[in-house]
């Protein structure tokens, strides 16, 4: 286990920079889903009882995606959470912000504008690069210690997770300590029985590692969304390409094409493929079988027969962990798969984690009961990162001696 200052430790009454995960779903530019906040408006009460000044930075989905937006709306859903005013600036770290910033009082909370718009937080860098961004060079300077709470982001090798701790006090707020904590300890579980992955969703880099890495723990990846497309196509199917104005398959493919086949010859009788899929058909969900597939159009969820064969694996299953969507749950023709799965994972008293900021959501969506569950991280890529035993750039970055 990695050692990294806490809360704990933390002196009272300082001004903080806080790094916070609020990245939620987000349909017509309205967020769906509070989760990841109820979890860090914990952590900020924490700070505020102990008189700290609070400057919080976050992000919300991806440059080019409809889910990048503004975090004005992100203040005020915090603002319900902690029961006090969260104050928004559309900015972060220009004048604007700064200005904000040096009207910061004990017991306020200021929320940074998306630091996703800001030059230097992307791409992936090594933390030394990252710590000379224009946004670390300012706003470190404004704070007396960074606090880093973003596990759901802690496997990305961004500005505002790795850059500050380098050249500021850092401490892990609480939700980056129990989520590390939790990951870390189902990791060291080992099972007699069958243990199942289900792999959906639309993020090919985090999620096809996973199919090396745990290859001698897991006896069976069940594959499903924009994953499972990619994998039937390097299976020689007709399917897995940008239909529709979609933007999702055709630069996953050039980028992990060779990754994806090696791991299909490699692991061939691990690896599970839908065998049928669920289109939109004129308004109302239709299904057809993979083999033989000919219809370019855009695949929602995985079919009824897959759902069934996915399914049977669960119920024989001593664990069964899932990251990832098996299909667009927001839209109730194509929830099938999604549901289908994390019921019948609810219906067994087998160990089952789910993961990711989406996927939790489609418990709540569809009044799944959270209990049925062992454990349900906020975090995707991060806490399937952590289960392979793979280091995360954000916990070294606050690495420390014990
Ligand atoms: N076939 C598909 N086509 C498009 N989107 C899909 C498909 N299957 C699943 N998805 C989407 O994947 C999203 C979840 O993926 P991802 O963000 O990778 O997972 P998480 O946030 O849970 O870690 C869901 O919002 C769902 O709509
Ligand atoms: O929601 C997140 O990750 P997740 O989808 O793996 O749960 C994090 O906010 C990281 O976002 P990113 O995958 O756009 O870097």
């Amino acid at each position: 286990m990695t050692s990294f200052q806490t809360l704990d430790d933390l002196e009272p009454g300082q001004r903080l920079l806080v790094r916070i995960d609020v990245n939620a779903p987000v349909e017509d530019g309205v967020v769906q889903d509070d989760r990841r906040f109820a979890r860090h408006a914990e952590t900020v009460q924490e700070l505020l009882a102990d008189d700290h000044a609070i400057a919080l930075l976050a992000h919300q989905g991806r440059p080019g995606r409809d889910t990048f937006v503004s975090l004005d709306q992100h203040a005020a859903i915090l603002s319900d959470h902690l029961d006090r005013p969260v104050e928004f600036v559309a900015d972060t770290c220009g004048e604007e912000a700064l200005s904000a910033i040096d009207g910061l009082e004990r017991g306020d909370v200021l929320l940074l504008e998306n630091v996703r718009m800001c030059e230097g937080e992307l791409p992936e860098e090594a933390p030394e690069t990252k710590a000379e961004t224009e946004l670390v060079r300012t706003l470190s300077t404004e704070f007396d210690a960074y606090v880093s709470d973003a596990y759901a982001t802690a496997h990305r090798s961004h500005a505002s997770i790795v850059g500050f701790p380098l050249v500021m006090d850092a401490y892990a707020g609480r939700v980056m300590e129990q989520e590390y904590r939790a990951n870390t300890a189902i990791r060291e579980r080992a099972f007699d029985g069958p243990v199942t992955m289900i792999l959906g969703g639309t993020k090919a880099e985090d999620t096809i590692p996973v199919v090396e890495q745990l290859a001698d723990v897991v006896d069976h990846f069940c594959l499903g969304g924009i994953i499972g497309e990619l994998f039937l196509r390097a299976d020689g199917h007709d399917l897995g390409y940008d239909v529709d104005g979609t933007e999702l398959f055709d630069h996953q493919w050039e980028a992990h094409s060779e990754t994806i086949t090696d791991a299909l010859e490699t692991h061939d009788t691990t690896v599970v493929l839908p065998t049928d899929l669920a289109y939109k058909d004129d308004g109302d969900r239709a299904e057809t079988a993979v083999e033989g597939i000919e219809k370019q159009t855009s695949y929602l969820d995985i079919g009824s027969e897959t759902i069934d064969r996915y399914t049977d694996r669960i119920a024989d299953s001593e664990a069964v962990y899932v990251k990832g969507a098996v299909g667009v749950f927001e839209d109730e023709r194509f929830a099938n798969g999604t549901v289908g799965i994390l019921s019948a994972i609810a219906d067994t008293d087998c160990v089952s984690v789910v993961g990711g900021g989406d996927t939790a959501h489609s418990i709540e969506l569809y009044d799944l009961d959270e209990d049925d569950f062992t454990r349900v991280s906020i975090a995707g890529g991060a806490y399937v990162r952590a289960l392979t035993g793979a280091s995360l750039a954000g916990i070294d970055a606050l690495e420390c001696d014990s």
